[in-house]
């Protein structure tokens, strides 16, 4: 039995849903369907998680949504149309939306996440229609009838363990299931959304749930590239990544597979394959336990941004007992969570997800951290790319970070950080927003393009 997954570039129009029906009914083993909302149809489109998102934010403040309400009816009306379905869907995808939309608000997040969850909700519905309409015996399951239970973590929800025995049960259900992403609902029945992306999520715990042969992953792309296709013309394609690769890649930036989404499939053992739904016969990229290692070092170059750093130094830290316990306390006490902590005997490094702090928090931790600790100096540096180099390859080859270090020099690129050592298989680089194009060329030429033996 394999798991299929549809983003929301497969689902955009009526023409890719038609190519997303041809590719389930190629294959008998392909029995649960997860999709989520339609994409963007080109690349100034907008998603439509998006505009719900400001459709239910304009609702809660009382502001007149009724041109994003009815972009959001259009974009499903205009899959509808494109497959011949009848009014009566749209119909009940409209009375659903308006009445989520004048349901309670009471509590904000619940409202909102709802609404956003709605995208996936009635596409699911729309896709199962048109399947039957085309003779197929096709159900749409519900996260609540099927049992998927998560936290109670608005955007951010992690799937409860018992969930996976109850969806195991959905291997008794003949025809196939069409099952919306994004989302599952807590303990008290409430939905609550996966994180952003969150798609490939649900996919993978259903793969995990049914014990599924295979977790096919359907995008808009033939394969993983060896680097962001956006940040480098034609890359390499990578025929085959370890689980550990992916989720490196993944959470370096590699936006085409989810990070979270990488752990319910491995701990079953299943492997994932990522396709093309516009070429569906290319093999795509295959994510297995191991890996033939033909690669050289480095299989996959991520890089993201939206980084800070926050410097300290004091001389003899490497002496005192609980320095960096106080500091990751003082950061708690903020509510911050980090990335990765680089230190030398004199100096740490915390690295954070800059979003979630303004200036005005900035100018409290500097000062908290200073006078608490006593600190020679404190910095904070906005506005960082971490650039990861991934690779099993990497423990066997020796010489890695200098080929690294030198390529970025020749680019005149200006290293912040490194970070090499805590994880076998990646090493991370810090660099300005402003050159990170230019890193990542460089680094893509030293490994991919001069290829050394
Ligand atoms: N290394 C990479 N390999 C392939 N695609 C990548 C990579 N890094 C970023 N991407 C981007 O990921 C996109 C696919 O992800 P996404 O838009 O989330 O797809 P979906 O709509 O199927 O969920 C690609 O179109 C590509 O622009
Ligand atoms: N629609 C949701 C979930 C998702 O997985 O979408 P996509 O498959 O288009 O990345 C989002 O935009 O976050």
């Amino acid at each position: 039995m394999k798991v299929v997954k549809f983003g929301g570039s497969s689902l955009a129009s009526g023409e890719q849903v038609k190519k997303v029906f041809k590719i389930v009914t190629s294959d008998p083993e392909r029995k649960i369907v997860v999709v989520s909302a339609p994409g963007k149809r080109n690349s100034s489109d907008i998603k439509v998680t998006d505009l719900l998102i400001s459709c239910a934010e304009k609702y809660l403040k009382n502001e007149d949504a009724s041109d994003i309400c009815e972009t959001i009816i259009e974009r499903y009306h205009s899959i509808a149309e494109e497959l011949n379905l009848s009014n009566d869907i749209i119909q009940k995808i409209t009375d659903d939306l308006l009445s989520l939309l004048n349901g309670d608000k009471s509590n904000r997040a619940s409202f909102i996440e709802a609404v956003k969850a709605s995208g996936e909700d009635n596409n699911a519905k729309l896709i199962a229609a048109f399947f039957k309409h085309q003779g197929l015996d096709a159900h749409y399951v519900s996260p609540k009838e099927a049992g998927l239970l998560v936290s109670n973590d608005p955007g951010n929800a992690q799937v409860l363990p018992e969930s996976y025995e109850r969806l195991y049960e959905l291997r008794k259900k003949s025809g196939i299931i069409v099952f919306p992403g994004f989302f599952g609902y807590n303990e008290t029945g409430e939905v609550v959304t996966f994180s952003r992306s969150g798609s490939d999520i649900t996919g993978s715990i259903l793969a995990n749930g049914v014990k599924a042969d295979i977790y096919e992953n359907f995008t808009d792309v033939d394969a993983v590239y060896a680097v962001n296709p956006n940040i480098v013309n034609h890359p390499k394609e990578i025929r085959e990544l370890t689980y550990r690769e992916m989720r490196e890649l993944s959470y370096g930036g590699f936006s085409v597979f989810h990070d979270e989404a990488l752990i319910p499939a491995f701990r079953a053992g299943i492997p994932v394959n990522v396709k093309n739904t516009n070429n569906p016969e290319a093999p795509g990229t295959k994510i297995v336990n191991d890996r033939e290692n033909t690669n050289g070092p480095v299989v996959g170059i991520a890089s993201d941004e939206g980084f800070c750093s926050i410097y300290v130094s004091k001389y003899l830290m490497n002496r005192e007992i609980g320095f960096g316990r106080r500091l990751l306390l003082i950061l708690e006490e903020f509510g911050l969570s980090y990335e990765h902590i680089p230190s030398g005997i004199d100096d740490i490094t915390v690295i954070l997800r800059q979003n979630q702090i303004d200036e005005n928090i900035e100018k409290h931790i500097v000062k908290r951290i200073t006078e608490d600790l006593h600190a020679d100096e404190v910095k904070i540096e906005r506005n960082l790319v971490l650039i990861m180099l991934v690779g099993e390859g990497m423990r066997q080859n020796i010489g890695t970070a200098a080929r690294a270090s030198k390529a970025l020099a020749e680019a005149k690129v200006n290293i912040e950080m490194i970070n090499q050592g805590s994880s076998e298989v990646s090493m991370m680089f810090g660099v300005k927003e402003s050159v990170e194009k230019k890193a990542v060329q460089a680094l893509y030429e030293e490994f991919f393009v001069r290829v050394m033996v």
